[in-house]
């Protein structure tokens, strides 16, 4: 199993682009162009990927889920969000049922 501190590192390597020149860094450009231009970026690469399984392309499929993985991260990072909150948020919801957390949900 590959250790997810990759998450981490590169989640280290966007808050450091947040001072960095847009000319020289993808990622620092994705945040002097802002909200608008990082969500544009993430709906891209969620097409791409419903495409990529639409065609059972497999490995695009792996290649286009890491863009959404890294632009999804480029968003946290921009609102001051991190990795951590989402691993909190899967650690929060491990083991409830979504049938039962529904359920619960409209129960009210
Ligand atoms: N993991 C990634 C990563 N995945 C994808 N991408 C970039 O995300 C973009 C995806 O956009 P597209 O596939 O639509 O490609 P494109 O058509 O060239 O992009 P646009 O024309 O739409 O801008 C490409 O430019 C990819 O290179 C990434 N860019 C950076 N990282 C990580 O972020 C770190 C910092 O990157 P820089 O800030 O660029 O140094 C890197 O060291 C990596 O760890």
């Amino acid at each position: 199993m590959i250790d997810i501190e990759v998450l981490h590192r590169v989640a280290n390597t966007l808050a450091e682009r947040k001072e960095a020149s847009p000319d020289s860094s993808y990622v620092s450009s994705l945040f002097h162009k802002g909200t608008d231009a990082i969500c544009k970026k993430v709906a891209e690469e969620a097409a791409e990927t419903i495409m990529a399984a639409k065609d059972k392309d497999l490995l695009h499929v792996v290649w286009e889920v890491t863009d959404v993985w890294f632009h999804t991260m480029v968003l946290l990072a921009h609102f001051g969000l991190s990795v951590d909150d989402v691993l909190a948020e899967f650690r929060r919801r491990e083991g409830v049922s979504g049938i039962d957390e529904k359920k619960a949900r409209t129960a009210g």
